[in-house]
């Protein structure tokens, strides 16, 4: 590592923010926008792909760190079997002590009543006694189901139909307990193990998904085959059974196709994108996808465009990805992301020279 990068780190935390709109595209940007909500599902989505074990306190760091940047939705870890994903063991510690902020929507992601319990058994059933620590933030969970049971049985060891009979008591349970309710229909456009997948089909699960509760369906090309062609006739689909606010894109970026699908889902009416912070994850049940599609990835996209992304601070998104692929020892994939850290090094390098000169 040379000099100038190592000083560079250092003195990360004191760098002027990145400034990247212009002013005509910042009158743009403030005359014309519509708000996006990006859920970060870097924690979860991001870190159930790593291969070694991740300690709990650099988990609960990640989400601290990502809860300053500007991003309001947060999924933060998985209930789920330690046997099936192990890398997401350690979720409740995780939760416990990460710190609230109160414009963050802080979620988990269950598979099943047991995955709800474990996430219950946290939070208070009656008025909070004050010496005791204070709850996990949670207000949000997201269950999950997908459009062919090939998949649905290597990520869950169940059909569609039965995963959503298991999900249903789920829900319910969630909202009567306070909870949010967020689904997801995984393979929405390809299949690992079964192929193309018929958009009717993702329809017809997206739709059970809204009767059983869920407020919000997140539509994942789990496998990152989508094109914006293949995403908006597959939107198109499933906008004739659920209005298109229930809608979210989840897009994994194996074939370099994540910033334009998101471009596509926007264009065909969805406003909620979930993306990933320096590119991390994938699904484990999901061989040969690689990450989801960068969080700066998409916001640098939709500067100065008739999306508002402007409550998330890029620069701030991007020194995240920076740590966190350095602590995982992985390569940064986030083409924003890369850019801007070669940008920093540069403008370094150059104020060393200017000090040494003078
Ligand atoms: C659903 C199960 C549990 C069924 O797995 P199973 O083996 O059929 O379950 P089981 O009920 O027979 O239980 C087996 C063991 O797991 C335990 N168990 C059971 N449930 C839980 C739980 N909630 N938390 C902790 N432990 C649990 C249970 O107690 C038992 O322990 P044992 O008695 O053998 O010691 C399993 O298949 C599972 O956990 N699957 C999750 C897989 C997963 O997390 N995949 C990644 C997330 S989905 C994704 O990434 C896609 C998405 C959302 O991002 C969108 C996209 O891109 O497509």
């Amino acid at each position: 590592m040379s000099s100038v990068v190592r000083a560079l780190r250092t003195a990360l935390p004191r760098q002027p923010r990145l400034c990247l709109l212009s002013q005509r595209q910042r009158y743009y940007a403030t005359s014309h926008s519509e708000p996006i909500t990006i859920v970060e599902v870097g924690p979860r989505d991001g870190l159930q792909n790593e291969k070694g074990v991740i300690p709990v306190s650099v988990k609960a760091e990640l989400i601290n760190r990502l809860a300053q940047t500007g991003l309001r939705n947060i999924e933060a870890g998985s209930f789920v079997s330690p046997k099936w994903v192990p890398q997401m063991a350690g979720t409740a510690e995780v939760i416990s002590i990460i710190q609230r902020l109160p414009n963050v929507q802080y979620s988990v992601l269950v598979p099943n009543s047991k995955g709800l319990d474990g996430l219950l058994a946290l939070l208070p059933t009656h008025s909070p006694d004050s010496s005791a620590p204070p709850p996990p933030p949670i207000s949000e969970v997201a269950i999950f189901t997908a459009a062919t049971d090939a998949f649905a049985l290597a990520n869950t060891n169940t059909t569609v139909a039965a995963s959503l009979e298991r999900l249903a008591p789920v829900a319910s349970a969630a909202t009567a307990n306070g909870l949010r309710v967020r689904g997801y229909v995984s393979v929405a456009v390809t299949c690992p193990y079964s192929g193309k997948v018929d958009p009717v089909r993702v329809r017809e699960v997206t739709s059970e998904l809204v009767n059983i509760g869920c407020y919000e369906v997140s539509l994942g090309d789990t496998v990152g085959t989508g094109t914006p062609a293949t995403v908006g006739e597959m939107i198109e689909e499933v906008k004739k059974s659920v209005p298109v606010e229930k809608l979210a894109g989840h897009f994994h970026d194996t074939y370099g196709t994540g910033v334009a699908n998101v471009l596509a889902s926007l264009r065909h009416g969805i406003r909620t994108i979930d993306a990933s912070v320096g590119g991390l994850g994938g699904c484990p049940y999901s061989p040969g996808a690689t990450g989801n599609v960068a969080t700066e990835d998409v916001l640098y996209a939709l500067q100065g465009s008739e999306y508002d992304v402007r409550h998330i601070d890029l620069g701030k998104v991007a020194e995240v990805g920076w740590w966190i692929s350095e602590v995982l020892g992985r390569q940064n994939t986030s083409r924003a992301g890369r850019a801007l850290w070669a940008r920093r090094v540069r403008e370094q390098e150059t104020m060393e020279k200017e000090k040494a000169r003078l």
